[in-house]
Protein backbone atom coordinates (compact mmCIF):
# COMPACT_ATOMS: atom_id res chain seq x y z
CA UNK A 1 0.00 0.00 0.00
CA UNK A 2 1.40 3.54 -0.72
CA UNK A 3 -0.80 6.00 0.94
CA UNK A 4 1.27 8.43 3.84
CA UNK A 5 1.37 7.32 6.94
CA UNK A 6 -1.60 7.40 9.07
CA UNK A 7 -4.08 8.15 6.20
CA UNK A 8 -6.70 5.18 5.91
CA UNK A 9 -8.33 4.08 2.50
CA UNK A 10 -11.61 1.66 2.48
CA UNK A 11 -14.11 1.60 -0.33
CA UNK A 12 -16.74 -0.96 -2.80
CA UNK A 13 -14.90 -3.03 -5.23
CA UNK A 14 -17.64 -4.76 -7.37
CA UNK A 15 -16.04 -8.38 -8.67
CA UNK A 16 -17.98 -8.77 -12.12
CA UNK A 17 -17.37 -11.74 -15.19
CA UNK A 18 -19.19 -13.95 -16.61
CA UNK A 19 -19.78 -17.20 -14.75
CA UNK A 20 -16.68 -19.63 -14.31
CA UNK A 21 -14.62 -17.06 -14.34
CA UNK A 22 -13.28 -17.40 -11.32
CA UNK A 23 -14.90 -14.49 -9.18
CA UNK A 24 -15.89 -16.43 -6.15
CA UNK A 25 -12.72 -18.05 -5.75
CA UNK A 26 -10.61 -14.34 -6.03
CA UNK A 27 -12.81 -13.22 -3.23
CA UNK A 28 -11.95 -15.94 -1.02
CA UNK A 29 -7.92 -15.24 -1.84
CA UNK A 30 -8.42 -12.15 -1.40
CA UNK A 31 -10.74 -12.18 1.79
CA UNK A 32 -8.91 -15.22 3.28
CA UNK A 33 -12.43 -16.54 4.43
CA UNK A 34 -14.80 -18.72 3.26
CA UNK A 35 -17.52 -16.03 2.29
CA UNK A 36 -18.68 -16.97 -0.89
CA UNK A 37 -19.45 -20.08 -2.99
CA UNK A 38 -16.64 -22.28 -5.17
CA UNK A 39 -17.93 -24.66 -7.88
CA UNK A 40 -16.90 -26.04 -11.06
CA UNK A 41 -20.21 -25.21 -12.17
CA UNK A 42 -21.80 -22.08 -13.13
CA UNK A 43 -23.69 -19.68 -12.00
CA UNK A 44 -23.79 -20.61 -8.44
CA UNK A 45 -23.52 -17.30 -7.01
CA UNK A 46 -27.09 -15.23 -6.87
CA UNK A 47 -26.54 -13.27 -4.02
CA UNK A 48 -24.06 -10.24 -3.20
CA UNK A 49 -21.53 -11.52 -0.91
CA UNK A 50 -19.55 -8.81 0.27
CA UNK A 51 -16.49 -10.00 1.76
CA UNK A 52 -13.99 -7.52 3.80
CA UNK A 53 -10.43 -7.80 4.19
CA UNK A 54 -8.53 -5.12 5.83
CA UNK A 55 -4.82 -4.37 5.99
CA UNK A 56 -2.89 -1.59 7.92
CA UNK A 57 -3.69 1.20 5.90
CA UNK A 58 -6.61 0.44 4.11
CA UNK A 59 -9.92 -1.32 3.73
CA UNK A 60 -11.19 -3.56 1.19
CA UNK A 61 -14.94 -4.45 0.64
CA UNK A 62 -15.61 -6.88 -2.02
CA UNK A 63 -19.05 -7.08 -3.77
CA UNK A 64 -19.42 -10.37 -5.73
CA UNK A 65 -22.17 -10.33 -8.36
CA UNK A 66 -23.88 -12.83 -9.92
CA UNK A 67 -22.44 -13.82 -13.30
CA UNK A 68 -24.71 -12.79 -16.40
CA UNK A 69 -27.59 -15.74 -17.34
CA UNK A 70 -28.16 -15.36 -20.96
CA UNK A 71 -29.68 -19.07 -22.23
CA UNK A 72 -32.67 -18.82 -20.00
CA UNK A 73 -34.68 -15.38 -19.60
CA UNK A 74 -36.82 -16.30 -16.64
CA UNK A 75 -36.84 -14.36 -13.69
CA UNK A 76 -34.15 -15.53 -11.75
CA UNK A 77 -31.90 -13.78 -14.58
CA UNK A 78 -33.86 -10.81 -14.52
CA UNK A 79 -33.10 -10.47 -10.76
CA UNK A 80 -29.68 -11.00 -11.91
CA UNK A 81 -29.03 -7.73 -13.95
CA UNK A 82 -30.76 -6.00 -11.53
CA UNK A 83 -28.22 -6.84 -8.83
CA UNK A 84 -25.12 -6.13 -11.32
CA UNK A 85 -26.45 -2.70 -12.15
CA UNK A 86 -27.01 -1.89 -8.93
CA UNK A 87 -23.64 -2.59 -7.49
CA UNK A 88 -21.95 -1.10 -10.15
CA UNK A 89 -23.77 2.37 -9.87
CA UNK A 90 -22.35 1.99 -5.98
CA UNK A 91 -18.58 1.45 -5.99
CA UNK A 92 -14.90 2.69 -6.11
CA UNK A 93 -13.69 0.64 -8.83
CA UNK A 94 -14.68 -2.39 -10.55
CA UNK A 95 -12.75 -5.86 -11.09
CA UNK A 96 -13.51 -6.94 -14.91
CA UNK A 97 -12.86 -10.66 -14.58
CA UNK A 98 -11.63 -12.86 -17.94
CA UNK A 99 -9.60 -15.85 -18.73
CA UNK A 100 -6.15 -15.43 -20.16
CA UNK A 101 -6.47 -16.29 -24.01
CA UNK A 102 -10.42 -16.55 -24.19
CA UNK A 103 -12.77 -13.15 -24.81
CA UNK A 104 -15.90 -14.39 -25.15
CA UNK A 105 -19.06 -12.85 -26.50
CA UNK A 106 -20.28 -13.31 -22.96
CA UNK A 107 -17.37 -11.70 -21.62
CA UNK A 108 -18.50 -8.59 -24.07
CA UNK A 109 -22.11 -8.31 -23.12
CA UNK A 110 -20.30 -7.78 -19.27
CA UNK A 111 -17.80 -5.14 -20.73
CA UNK A 112 -21.07 -3.32 -22.85
CA UNK A 113 -22.23 -3.01 -18.68
CA UNK A 114 -19.33 -1.38 -16.62
CA UNK A 115 -18.98 2.49 -15.76
CA UNK A 116 -16.51 4.72 -17.38
CA UNK A 117 -16.96 6.99 -14.20
CA UNK A 118 -15.63 4.35 -12.01
CA UNK A 119 -12.02 2.64 -12.32
CA UNK A 120 -12.08 -0.43 -13.63
CA UNK A 121 -9.28 -2.81 -13.59
CA UNK A 122 -9.32 -5.50 -15.91
CA UNK A 123 -8.06 -9.25 -14.04
CA UNK A 124 -7.27 -11.60 -16.74
CA UNK A 125 -7.03 -14.93 -14.22
CA UNK A 126 -6.16 -18.74 -14.79
CA UNK A 127 -2.67 -17.53 -16.44
CA UNK A 128 -1.44 -21.00 -14.34
CA UNK A 129 -3.04 -22.59 -17.27
CA UNK A 130 -1.29 -21.16 -20.39
CA UNK A 131 1.65 -22.79 -21.14
CA UNK A 132 2.70 -21.07 -23.40
CA UNK A 133 3.03 -17.28 -21.83
CA UNK A 134 3.91 -15.24 -24.49
CA UNK A 135 0.83 -15.55 -26.24
CA UNK A 136 -0.21 -13.78 -23.49
CA UNK A 137 0.77 -10.60 -24.75
CA UNK A 138 -0.91 -10.11 -27.78
CA UNK A 139 -4.19 -10.64 -25.94
CA UNK A 140 -3.20 -8.42 -23.01
CA UNK A 141 -2.38 -6.12 -26.07
CA UNK A 142 -6.29 -6.58 -27.90
CA UNK A 143 -7.87 -6.17 -24.18
CA UNK A 144 -6.57 -2.59 -23.47
CA UNK A 145 -7.86 -1.73 -27.12
CA UNK A 146 -11.35 -2.87 -25.71
CA UNK A 147 -11.92 0.16 -22.65
CA UNK A 148 -10.05 2.65 -20.93
CA UNK A 149 -9.28 0.44 -17.88
CA UNK A 150 -7.26 1.91 -15.07
CA UNK A 151 -4.75 -1.04 -14.72
CA UNK A 152 -4.61 -4.69 -16.41
CA UNK A 153 -3.28 -7.43 -14.08
CA UNK A 154 -2.88 -11.12 -15.31
CA UNK A 155 -3.09 -13.44 -12.41
CA UNK A 156 -4.16 -16.43 -10.61
CA UNK A 157 -6.73 -16.44 -8.49
CA UNK A 158 -6.08 -19.35 -6.94
CA UNK A 159 -2.35 -17.81 -5.89
CA UNK A 160 -2.30 -15.70 -2.00
CA UNK A 161 1.00 -13.72 -3.73
CA UNK A 162 -1.43 -12.68 -6.63
CA UNK A 163 -3.98 -11.73 -4.64
CA UNK A 164 -1.43 -9.54 -2.65
CA UNK A 165 -0.61 -8.02 -5.91
CA UNK A 166 -4.00 -7.31 -6.66
CA UNK A 167 -4.68 -5.69 -3.26
CA UNK A 168 -1.50 -3.12 -3.42
CA UNK A 169 -2.88 -2.13 -6.97
CA UNK A 170 -6.33 -1.56 -6.01
CA UNK A 171 -6.08 0.24 -2.67
CA UNK A 172 -4.53 3.22 -5.30
CA UNK A 173 -8.12 3.35 -5.96
CA UNK A 174 -9.91 3.64 -2.70
CA UNK A 175 -10.94 7.03 -1.35
CA UNK A 176 -9.24 8.02 2.03
CA UNK A 177 -11.91 6.85 4.43
CA UNK A 178 -12.39 5.56 7.73
CA UNK A 179 -13.08 1.57 7.52
CA UNK A 180 -16.45 0.86 7.41
CA UNK A 181 -16.22 -2.50 8.99
CA UNK A 182 -14.97 -3.79 12.30
CA UNK A 183 -11.03 -5.42 11.60
CA UNK A 184 -12.20 -8.60 11.95
CA UNK A 185 -15.22 -8.64 9.79
CA UNK A 186 -15.47 -11.06 7.13
CA UNK A 187 -18.92 -10.60 5.96
CA UNK A 188 -21.78 -8.25 6.60
CA UNK A 189 -23.91 -11.48 6.29
CA UNK A 190 -25.74 -12.75 8.68
CA UNK A 191 -24.44 -16.54 9.96
CA UNK A 192 -28.29 -17.35 8.60
CA UNK A 193 -27.34 -16.27 5.40
CA UNK A 194 -23.55 -18.17 5.47
CA UNK A 195 -25.61 -20.91 6.80
CA UNK A 196 -27.55 -21.56 3.92
CA UNK A 197 -24.19 -20.53 1.33
CA UNK A 198 -22.63 -23.41 2.74
CA UNK A 199 -25.04 -25.94 2.42
CA UNK A 200 -25.73 -24.80 -1.35
CA UNK A 201 -22.43 -25.43 -2.02
CA UNK A 202 -22.64 -28.89 -0.25
CA UNK A 203 -25.56 -29.36 -2.76
CA UNK A 204 -23.67 -28.34 -5.63
CA UNK A 205 -20.25 -30.38 -4.67
CA UNK A 206 -21.33 -33.49 -4.03
CA UNK A 207 -24.47 -34.01 -6.09
CA UNK A 208 -22.77 -34.20 -9.47
CA UNK A 209 -23.94 -32.96 -13.00
CA UNK A 210 -28.00 -33.96 -12.51
CA UNK A 211 -28.92 -30.94 -10.14
CA UNK A 212 -27.85 -28.36 -12.15
CA UNK A 213 -29.72 -24.94 -11.33
CA UNK A 214 -33.02 -25.93 -9.92
CA UNK A 215 -31.69 -25.84 -6.62
CA UNK A 216 -32.64 -23.46 -3.88
CA UNK A 217 -31.54 -23.39 -0.15
CA UNK A 218 -34.15 -21.61 2.84
CA UNK A 219 -32.98 -21.54 6.61
CA UNK A 220 -36.03 -22.06 7.91
CA UNK A 221 -35.17 -21.59 11.33
CA UNK A 222 -31.67 -20.56 12.94
CA UNK A 223 -31.51 -20.58 16.92
CA UNK A 224 -28.42 -19.58 19.29
CA UNK A 225 -29.30 -21.34 22.42
CA UNK A 226 -27.81 -20.16 25.61
CA UNK A 227 -25.05 -22.70 25.70
CA UNK A 228 -23.54 -21.70 21.77
CA UNK A 229 -25.51 -24.01 20.09
CA UNK A 230 -26.71 -22.86 16.88
CA UNK A 231 -30.29 -25.30 15.94
CA UNK A 232 -30.99 -24.99 11.71
CA UNK A 233 -33.68 -26.21 9.96
CA UNK A 234 -33.17 -25.72 6.25
CA UNK A 235 -35.04 -26.79 3.69
CA UNK A 236 -33.40 -27.51 0.06
CA UNK A 237 -35.94 -26.99 -2.77
CA UNK A 238 -35.72 -28.71 -6.23
CA UNK A 239 -37.95 -27.93 -8.59
CA UNK A 240 -38.72 -31.27 -10.34
CA UNK A 241 -39.83 -34.06 -8.19
CA UNK A 242 -36.74 -36.60 -10.14
CA UNK A 243 -34.61 -34.33 -8.32
CA UNK A 244 -35.43 -35.66 -4.93
CA UNK A 245 -34.39 -39.40 -4.50
CA UNK A 246 -31.00 -37.83 -6.12
CA UNK A 247 -30.57 -35.64 -3.56
CA UNK A 248 -31.63 -38.19 -0.96
CA UNK A 249 -29.61 -41.09 -2.06
CA UNK A 250 -29.80 -44.53 -1.14
CA UNK A 251 -31.71 -44.63 2.13
CA UNK A 252 -31.28 -41.12 2.55
CA UNK A 253 -27.37 -41.07 2.64
CA UNK A 254 -26.02 -38.78 -0.21
CA UNK A 255 -28.61 -35.88 2.30
CA UNK A 256 -26.50 -37.33 5.13
CA UNK A 257 -23.49 -36.89 3.97
CA UNK A 258 -24.23 -32.97 2.16
CA UNK A 259 -25.57 -32.11 6.19
CA UNK A 260 -22.66 -33.32 7.67
CA UNK A 261 -20.18 -31.64 5.63
CA UNK A 262 -22.35 -28.62 5.99
CA UNK A 263 -22.64 -28.90 9.63
CA UNK A 264 -18.84 -29.37 10.01
CA UNK A 265 -18.44 -26.05 7.92
CA UNK A 266 -20.75 -24.34 9.86
CA UNK A 267 -19.32 -25.49 13.03
CA UNK A 268 -15.60 -24.32 11.93
CA UNK A 269 -16.94 -20.86 10.46
CA UNK A 270 -18.78 -20.14 13.86
CA UNK A 271 -16.59 -21.78 16.10
CA UNK A 272 -19.54 -23.26 17.65
CA UNK A 273 -21.21 -26.21 17.85
CA UNK A 274 -24.04 -26.63 15.41
CA UNK A 275 -27.18 -28.82 14.93
CA UNK A 276 -28.88 -29.16 11.12
CA UNK A 277 -31.66 -30.91 9.99
CA UNK A 278 -32.07 -30.81 6.43
CA UNK A 279 -35.43 -31.61 4.70
CA UNK A 280 -35.74 -32.03 -0.04
CA UNK A 281 -39.04 -30.60 -0.44
CA UNK A 282 -40.18 -29.90 -4.48
CA UNK A 283 -41.42 -26.56 -5.50
CA UNK A 284 -42.61 -26.92 -9.17
CA UNK A 285 -41.03 -23.97 -11.43
CA UNK A 286 -39.16 -22.00 -8.48
CA UNK A 287 -36.69 -20.30 -10.99
CA UNK A 288 -40.09 -18.94 -13.09
CA UNK A 289 -41.41 -17.24 -10.02
CA UNK A 290 -40.18 -13.75 -8.65
CA UNK A 291 -42.29 -13.22 -5.68
CA UNK A 292 -40.93 -16.73 -4.70
CA UNK A 293 -37.16 -15.78 -5.39
CA UNK A 294 -37.99 -13.06 -3.06
CA UNK A 295 -39.35 -14.65 -0.29
CA UNK A 296 -35.94 -16.95 -0.77
CA UNK A 297 -33.90 -14.31 -0.17
CA UNK A 298 -32.95 -13.22 -3.96
CA UNK A 299 -32.42 -10.38 -4.85
N1 LIG B 1 -6.48 -23.22 -12.86
C1 LIG B 1 -7.20 -22.24 -12.31
N2 LIG B 1 -8.50 -22.46 -12.01
C2 LIG B 1 -9.20 -21.45 -11.46
C3 LIG B 1 -8.63 -20.18 -11.20
N3 LIG B 1 -9.57 -19.39 -10.68
C4 LIG B 1 -10.69 -20.12 -10.61
N4 LIG B 1 -10.50 -21.37 -11.08
C5 LIG B 1 -11.47 -22.47 -11.19
O1 LIG B 1 -12.52 -22.07 -12.06
C6 LIG B 1 -13.78 -22.60 -11.62
C7 LIG B 1 -14.79 -21.49 -11.46
O2 LIG B 1 -14.39 -20.64 -10.40
P1 LIG B 1 -15.47 -19.79 -9.55
O3 LIG B 1 -14.68 -18.96 -8.59
O4 LIG B 1 -16.55 -20.66 -9.01
O5 LIG B 1 -16.07 -18.88 -10.71
P2 LIG B 1 -17.16 -17.73 -10.62
O6 LIG B 1 -16.77 -16.71 -11.59
O7 LIG B 1 -17.34 -17.28 -9.21
O8 LIG B 1 -18.43 -18.48 -11.13
P3 LIG B 1 -20.00 -18.15 -10.86
O9 LIG B 1 -20.23 -18.30 -9.39
O10 LIG B 1 -20.66 -19.22 -11.67
O11 LIG B 1 -20.27 -16.77 -11.38
C8 LIG B 1 -13.48 -23.35 -10.32
O12 LIG B 1 -13.34 -24.71 -10.64
C9 LIG B 1 -12.15 -22.76 -9.86
O13 LIG B 1 -11.39 -23.63 -9.09
C10 LIG B 1 -7.22 -19.99 -11.53
O14 LIG B 1 -6.62 -18.92 -11.35
N5 LIG B 1 -6.58 -21.06 -12.09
Amino acid sequence: MTSPAGIRRAGYIAVVGRPNVGKSTLINTLVGAKVSIVSSKPQTTRHRVLGVRTEVDAQFVFVDTPGFQTKHRNALNQSMNRVVTQVLAEVDAVLFLIESLKFTPADERVLKLLPTGTPVVLVVNKVDQVADKPRLLPFLQAAAGRFPFAEIVPLSALDGKDGDRLLGIVGKYLPESEPFFEEDAITDRSERFLAAEILREKVFRLTGDEIPYGVAVEIEQYETEPSGLRRIHAVIWVDRDAHKPILLGKGGEHLKRISTEARQDMEKLFDAKVFLQCWVKVKSGWTDNAALLKSLGHE
